[in-house]
């Protein structure tokens, strides 16, 4: 495979990485790949409420992953915050040698790794290292997931604008739950032009779903032209070896 994975990031936290990370899982599924999973930290979980916090267990379910929690999930805090600051609060740091591990292992197993990261790419991890980091050091190209509405030109750009100076490639922009509001007119256009700004290919405008399930979501990315511009890409390279 001619990139490893892929991580998936955005303007900010909330705003639909799990969501796209599961959608991709799906997609993955139907193409019959054997891929890994994995969510490095994941933080607003103590590790005493069920087997697993929501976005690693979301990504587990979807994906069928059956083996070790620590090659998906090897960090999590139980503040909902930036892993620096969880981590600092509770008088600790954080492990990179623990997350390369946990990525060395998925990578011996799978050509093909998704990684959801936490919050948006400024997010620190460490003093050295942020969200943006752990990508360059994985070698995974990014998606950005933004926001449909008034604001995302200016978050998404920004995203876009701090990936390139830190060098990290940005493989697609995944514009989420558009709805469409009368009293906000930049809807419809903010993908157009976040792609004039940014470069970037859209993958898709997701609409808002009332149940935003994987097969769902994942459907509608799959049949969204520029997603399928890139995979076709992708297979393409694959298939050369
Ligand atoms: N297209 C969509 N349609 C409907 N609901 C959505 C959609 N995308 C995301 N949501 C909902 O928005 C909320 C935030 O989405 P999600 O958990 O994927 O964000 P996130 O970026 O992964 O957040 P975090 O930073 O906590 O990891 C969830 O309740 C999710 O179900
Ligand atoms: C708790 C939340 N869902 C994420 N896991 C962490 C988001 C950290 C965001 C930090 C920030 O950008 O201010
Ligand atoms: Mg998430």
């Amino acid at each position: 495979m001619t990139i490893p994975g892929l991580f998936v990031t955005g303007t900010d936290t909330g705003v639909g990485k799990t969501v796209v990370t599961a959608a991709l899982c799906h997609i993955l599924n139907r193409l019959g790949w054997s891929y890994g999973v994995m969510k490095p930290i994941e933080t607003g979980w103590d590790g005493t409420t069920g087997d697993w916090p929501p976005d690693a267990g979301r990504l587990v379910e979807i994906s069928g992953y059956t083996g070790d929690p620590e090659d998906v999930l090897p960090i999590f805090f139980e503040q909902p915050a930036a892993p620096l600051m969880a981590a600092r609060w509770t008088g600790q740091t954080v492990d990179v040698d623990r997350l390369d591990r946990a990525w060395e292992r998925q990578r011996r197993r799978h050509d093909f790794v998704l990684v959801e990261g936490a919050g948006g790419l400024a997010v620190p991890i460490t003093e050295d290292l942020d969200m943006a980091g752990l990508a360059r050091r994985w070698g995974l190209p990014l998606v950005v997931v933004a926001r449909a509405a008034l604001g995302t030109i200016n978050h998404t750009v920004l995203t876009v604008a701090y990936a390139r100076a830190k060098g990290i490639p940005v493989a697609g922009i995944v514009v989420n739950q558009f709805v469409p509001d009368p009293a906000d007119p930049t809807r419809p256009d903010n993908a157009g032009m976040i792609e004039e700004l940014t470069q970037v290919p859209v993958w898709a405008v997701l609409p808002h779903f009332r149940d935003p399930d994987a097969p769902a979501v994942g459907e509608a990315l799959a049949a969204s032209p520029g997603f399928r511009r890139w995979l076709t890409g992708l297979l393409q390279e694959s298939r050369k070896g």
